[in-house]
């Protein structure tokens, strides 16, 4: 298919929305007006746009846990607990790894089991096979907003179900639910299946009815500098917001230096303004997650870890924070572990809530590096794409342009190789084909050199090993045993 950066006419939308809802028989329970109607009598303490917009205005950071399990009544008392008890400012509903892979049988073969056994057999909530009906039982049992997680490279059935449903947030896109969840999906595929997903919520949104979207921050949660993060983040914004998405919420996984990770919130929303200022009636919000890689065992120290991605979540004044459990070492969390995880970061929010990082020298060097860097990589990608950015994208890509590190899929070029400096901010060992001026190349060098001087050791890939086992083994940086 040819993909270009353009607006869907409806005609074409409607065209394959056909196909679409055909994928499943629930599908066929989709009726767009009916679901606009039902939106539309969804009032707005229960809206996640109306959430996001009192927080953004009053300068708070909101807290939203990760959670789903197999069948309705067992996630509505998950929900239920995480919203009463956890305090959860937005609620989740993570969606199973088979409906991710639009594999609706296996998960109808799950939800069965799950039946059989008294206990989830799924590590989500199987939305598809639930159907519109399923999902309204889920959002009417509860008070607060609720947003759709997973990790779908094509999560068009998933859409139409879930906002039919009565959910009012849609999390991903056509890079950060690819490359970091999938091996063999191209990348044309799954930007064109995105700006469905988008067309989608426009539609909503032509009709009145506002639906957050937030293209999924972290990508694979392993030492991904900013700048690679925050290009992912405004390419899947911009190509929403062409389709007629008026919410965003744009992501960044924390790093773990403290000085990094506020230059990285600060300088993320101030590109935003810059990228999307053509665009007069777009919100923009920040999803700050809480350490997205390898966790301690212990509970102790799982809880210092949480608390310092509030912590930075709330020095950085992003507008909500994901937060972790103590199981995040072990599996799915119960929900007393996730409700603690809340509470735990609340505290940390609520304490800092009049405090925040006085500027200094190095955070303001670190906000200009990073947007130097973020905006080479922008017009690189759009000179590519010959001033389209879909174009731009995809051979952006081919050429390690754009590059994750650490991704799965075949597609991505899985050049650059980061680690961490003498602090611990995240930098470019190899920076691989991204296009970075000389300046930008010798900073993170020099950066490296001088912590292989403190360790008596070359800057190397013995540290990006060093570095990814740091945090569970109770460090931040890496060093040398
Ligand atoms: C980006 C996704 C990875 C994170 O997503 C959490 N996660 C996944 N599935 C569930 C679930 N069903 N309930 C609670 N947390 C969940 C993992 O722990 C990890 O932190």
């Amino acid at each position: 298919m040819k993909i270009e950066n353009k607006k869907w006419s409806l005609e074409k939308f409607n065209q394959i929305r056909e196909e679409v809802l055909k994928q499943w028989p629930t599908g066929q329970d989709v009726d767009l007006e009916e679901a606009i109607e039902y939106q539309k009598n969804i009032e707005p303490k229960k809206r996640v746009t109306a959430k996001l917009k009192e927080a953004k205005e009053s300068g708070i950071t909101l807290i939203q846990p990760r959670a789903g399990v197999a069948l309705i009544d067992k996630h509505i008392e998950l929900l239920r607990f995480l919203q009463d008890e956890g305090k959860a400012d937005i609620l989740p509903t993570t969606i199973d790894s088979y409906t991710r892979q639009n594999n609706y049988e296996d998960a109808e073969a799950g939800i069965k089991e799950s039946r059989e056994e008294k206990r989830s057999m799924l590590n989500g909530f199987p939305a598809v096979n639930h159907g519109v009906q399923g999902c309204r039982e889920v959002v009417e049992a509860l008070a607060s907003p609720l947003q759709v997680r997973h990790g779908t490279p094509d999560a068009r059935l998933l859409a139409e179900i879930t906002l039919a449903g009565g959910f009012t947030d849609f999390e991903g896109g056509g890079i950060s639910y690819n490359i970091p969840y999938a091996k063999e999906v191209s990348i044309e595929r799954t930007i064109y299946d995105w700006q469905y997903v988008d067309r989608l919520v426009g539609l909503y949104e032509e009709n009145g009815i506002s639906i957050n979207r937030e293209p999924f921050g972290p990508l694979t949660g392993t030492l991904v500098p900013p700048s690679v993060s925050h290009t992912v983040a405004l390419v899947e914004g911009l190509l929403a917001a062409e389709q007629g998405v008026k919410n965003l919420t744009l992501g960044y996984g924390q790093c773990g230096n403290l000085v990094q990770d506020v230059a990285a919130l600060e300088s993320l929303r101030e590109l935003a303004a810059e990228y999307f200022a053509d665009f007069k009636d777009i919100m923009l919000t920040t999803v700050f997650h809480q350490w997205m890689g390898g966790f301690p065992q212990d509970e102790a120290q799982a809880f210092a870890v949480i608390s310092w991605g509030a912590s930075t979540a709330a020095l950085g004044n992003a507008t909500k924070v994901i937060t972790k459990t103590t199981h995040e070492a072990l599996g799915i969390p119960t929900k007393e572990a996730n409700a603690e995880g809340l509470k735990a970061s609340k505290q940390v929010i609520n304490m800092l809530r009049d405090q925040s990082l006085a500027s200094n020298d190095k955070l303001e060097k670190e906000k200009e590096m990073i947007k130097k860097e973020t905006k080479q990589i922008m017009d690189h990608v759009l000179e590519l794409g010959k001033g389209d950015l879909a174009q731009g994208v995809v051979k952006a890509f081919k050429a390690g342009v754009i590059d994750i590190p650490f991704a799965p899929s075949r597609f991505n070029a899985g050049k650059i190789l980061p680690a961490r400096d003498n602090e611990g901010a995240v930098r470019y060992l190899d920076h691989g084909n991204l296009p970075f001026t000389e300046e930008i190349v010798k900073f993170h060098q020099k950066k490296l050199e001088d912590r292989g001087k403190d360790e008596g050791r070359e800057a190397s890939f013995q540290m990006v090993i060093d570095d990814i086992y740091a945090v569970g083994q109770g460090e931040l940086v890496g060093r040398p045993k």
